[in-house]
C-alpha cells in the first residue's frame, strides 16, 4: 500500500495567517479597528509558556494587538476572575484566552463562566457551546475548527463518512463531534470507558485522536485509506542524550505515526499538523470577535 499523504498543517496555517493579516489590514484601514487578543497564563508550566509565546508573536505578525498576563501559580481564583472581568470590559481587547489547565485550587468551570461570550475565542462558554450544538453562528474552539479545515481540504465533502473522535473534552472532543455532525458525518465519540476501542476505530473513514496518550492508535486499528488527524501532544525528552540533558524536548502525538502512515490514506504529523492550525484559528476567531463587537459583521 502506498504511504499516506502527509497533511501539512504548518503550510495551511501559514496561508490562513496571511489571509487573516490582509483582513486585519482592511479592518484597520476601513473601520479603524485593531483586533486585540489577551492571553492569561497562571503558573509556570513550561509547555504552556511556549504556546503563549508563539501566540503572542503570531498575533502581532498578523497586525493584531496582543497582551499576555503571566500570573503566579498561587494567584487566587478571585484575583484571576478580576483579571478576566477587566479584560471583558477593555475596549482594546476582543478575544480573551485563559490557558488551561489552571492550578488545582482554581475552578476551570468558574473561569469559563466569567468569560464574556462575545470575547470567548476558545468557544468554551455555555453560550458558544450551545450555539454550536444548535447550528447557530458561534465562536468555536480553535483546534476542532482547524481540524475541520484540514479535513475539508483533504477530502472535500465529508457527507456520509464514518467519523470516530477519541476524547470527549469540552475543548476538543465534544466540539469536534458537533462540527463533524454538522458536516453530515456519522459520528462516534469514544473515551476512556469505551469498549473495544480498536474495533470502533477500524470502522472510521475519519479518525480524530484527542487523548494525550503517546502513540496509542496503532496501524491495525486503522482502516486502510482512512484519514487520521492527530491532536494529541505529549512532550518527551529529546532522543539525543546530550540534547535531552540540555532540557531539549520532542513532541509525540496520539498516533503511532511511523506504522499508521503505512495504512492510512492521509495523516497529520506531530509537530506540524494540528498545532499550528490551533493558533491560526485563534487569530481567525479574534478577528471574527473584533468584527462582531464593532458591529461590522
Ligand atoms: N494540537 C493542539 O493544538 C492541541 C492539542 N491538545 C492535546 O490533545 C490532547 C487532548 O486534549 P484535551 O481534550 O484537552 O484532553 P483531556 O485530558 O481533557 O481529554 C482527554 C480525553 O481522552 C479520553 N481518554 C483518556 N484515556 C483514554 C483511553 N485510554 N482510551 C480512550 N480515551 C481516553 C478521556 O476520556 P474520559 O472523558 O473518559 O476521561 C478524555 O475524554 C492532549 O494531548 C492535549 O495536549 C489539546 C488542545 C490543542
Ligand atoms: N484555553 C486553552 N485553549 C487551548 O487551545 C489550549 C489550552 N488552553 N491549553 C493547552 C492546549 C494545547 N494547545 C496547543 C496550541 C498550539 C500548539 C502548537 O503550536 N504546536 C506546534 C508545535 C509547538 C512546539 O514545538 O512546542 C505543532 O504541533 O506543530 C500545540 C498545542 C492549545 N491548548
Amino acid at each position: 500500500m502506498a504511504q499516506a499523504k502527509l497533511i501539512d498543517g504548518k503550510a495551511f496555517a501559514a496561508d490562513l495567517r496571511a489571509k487573516i493579516a490582509e483582513d486585519v489590514a482592511e479592518l484597520k484601514a476601513k473601520h479603524g479597528v485593531t483586533p486585540g487578543l489577551a492571553v492569561v497564563l497562571v503558573g509556570e508550566d513550561p509547555a504552556s509558556q511556549v504556546y503563549v509565546r508563539n501566540k503572542g508573536e503570531q498575533t502581532e505578525a498578523a497586525g493584531m494587538y496582543s497582551e499576555t498576563h503571566r500570573l503566579p501559580a498561587d494567584t487566587s481564583q478571585d484575583e484571576l476572575l478580576a483579571v478576566v472581568a477587566k479584560l471583558n470590559a477593555d475596549p482594546k481587547i476582543h478575544g480573551v484566552l485563559v490557558q488551561f489547565p489552571v492550578p488545582p485550587h482554581i475552578s476551570q468551570m468558574d473561569v469559563v463562566a466569567a468569560l464574556s461570550p462575545d470575547k470567548d475565542v476558545d468557544g468554551l462558554t455555555v453560550t458558544n457551546a450551545g450555539r454550536l450544538a444548535s447550528g447557530l453562528p458561534a465562536l468555536t474552539p480553535c483546534t476542532p475548527l482547524g481540524c475541520m479545515m484540514l479535513l475539508k481540504d483533504t477530502l472535500g465533502d465529508l457527507s456520509g463518512k464514518n467519523a470516530v473522535v477519541i476524547g470527549r473534552s469540552n475543548l476538543m472532543g465534544k466540539p469536534m463531534a458537533q462540527m463533524l455532525l454538522a458536516a453530515d458525518c456519522t459520528v462516534t465519540i469514544a473515551h476512556s470507558r469505551s469498549k473495544d476501542l480498536p474495533g470502533i476505530v477500524r470502522q472510521a473513514d475519519i479518525v480524530v485522536a484527542a487523548v494525550g496518550r503517546a502513540e496509542m492508535v496503532k496501524a491495525d486499528w486503522v482502516k486502510p485509506g482512512a484519514t487520521v488527524i492527530d491532536v494529541g501532544i505529549t512532550r518527551y525528552p529529546a532522543r539525543d542524550p546530550a540534547a535531552a540533558a540540555a532540557g531539549k524536548t520532542r513532541l509525540v502525538g496520539d498516533v503511532a505515526f511511523d506504522e499508521v502512515k503505512e495504512v492510512a490514506g492521509a495523516i497529520t504529523p506531530v509537530p506540524g499538523g494540528v498545532g499550528p492550525m490551533t493558533i491560526a484559528c485563534l487569530l481567525a476567531n479574534t478577528l471574527t470577535a473584533a468584527k462582531r463587537l464593532s458591529g461590522i459583521a
